[in-house]
């Protein structure tokens, strides 16, 4: 007897503690909650800026989402105008720390391909359910995870979330032309270098050739990624017509940084 009132009574608590918390989230939604910013204002906001890249793996040193959310702060301090964020809880507490637009992937391996930068409509829309305003996933002709077709993936998304941007990331030409036509928002160069076709490329080589090829093919608003590591090749890029900047790794993962300093003292020695 006293232990069904003692279950009684936590039943009680429990709905009580559920309703208090959804009635508190229905209020922040109505006064405090984020305002839905439309997509060509999001595009206003990164034009001519530079976004962080806050992205750190498992097996990296920095692997926290406490200290992506305070790298974050940081780049938001020095004047950075959107945040790229990789997996759920890393862009939950980025968003939560900054007021500041995330592009958000999801990196997952899978053993039947290559592509790892959001690869499936799980990744998709699981990143999606954040908020973020901006999505990035591979946009490789590359086969993907489970046979998924690109055009499919972004048909899907483009319906449950017709308000969320959707960036390419991509390492050819060819690449570039399919999201052309797939009607993805924006094109990166985040993955010239970075497959099988582009392997050991750098999108800053002979004076951005590479770059002035992928702005005169892409019909969008392509952004710099991958490699751009100093501010004069930022300012470079900006230069020739891109629309924003990513940089990560040479402002947001000491290891690199570090390792650069060290192998200039070794070339000295
Ligand atoms: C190839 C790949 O996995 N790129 C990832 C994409 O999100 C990140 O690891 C990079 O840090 C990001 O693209 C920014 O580039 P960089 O760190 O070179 O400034």
């Amino acid at each position: 007897m006293l232990d069904e009132i003692i279950i009684i009574r936590l039943d009680l608590v429990a709905s009580k503690i559920y309703l208090n918390w959804q009635i508190g989230s229905q209020l922040k939604n109505l006064f405090g909650g984020k305002k839905m910013v439309k997509k060509e204002d999001i595009s206003k906001q990164l034009k001519g800026g530079l976004v962080v890249s806050c992205q750190a793996l498992e097996n990296e040193p920095l692997h926290s989402s406490f200290i992506m959310a305070r790298m974050a702060r940081a780049a938001k301090e020095a004047g950075a105008v959107g945040i790229r964020a990789n997996s759920v809880v890393d862009v939950q507490a980025i968003m939560d720390t900054v007021e500041l637009p995330v592009i958000g992937i999801i990196k997952s391996v899978y053993e039947e391909s290559d592509v790892f930068i959001t690869p499936t409509l799980k990744e998709v829309r699981q990143i999606a359910a954040t908020g973020v305003p901006i999505i990035a996933m591979d946009g490789t002709q590359r086969r993907r995870p489970k046979d998924e077709k690109l055009e499919e993936i972004v048909k899907i998304i483009r319906e449950e979330y017709p308000e969320t941007l959707l960036m390419a990331d991509t390492a050819t030409l060819k690449d570039i032309s399919y999201a052309n036509s797939l009607g993805f928002d924006f094109i990166g160069t985040t993955l010239y270098g970075y497959t099988e076709e582009t392997k050991g490329e750098n999108i800053a080589k002979n004076d951005f050739e590479q770059m002035k090829e992928v702005l005169k093919t892409a019909t969008v608003p392509v952004i710099a990624e991958g490699k751009i590591d100093t501010p004069e090749k930022a300012k470079e890029a900006l230069a020739l017509g891109c629309h924003c900047i990513v940089s990560g790794g040479a402002i947001t993962r000491p290891q690199e940084i570090a390792k650069r300093f060290v192998n200039a003292l070794q070339e000295e020695a």
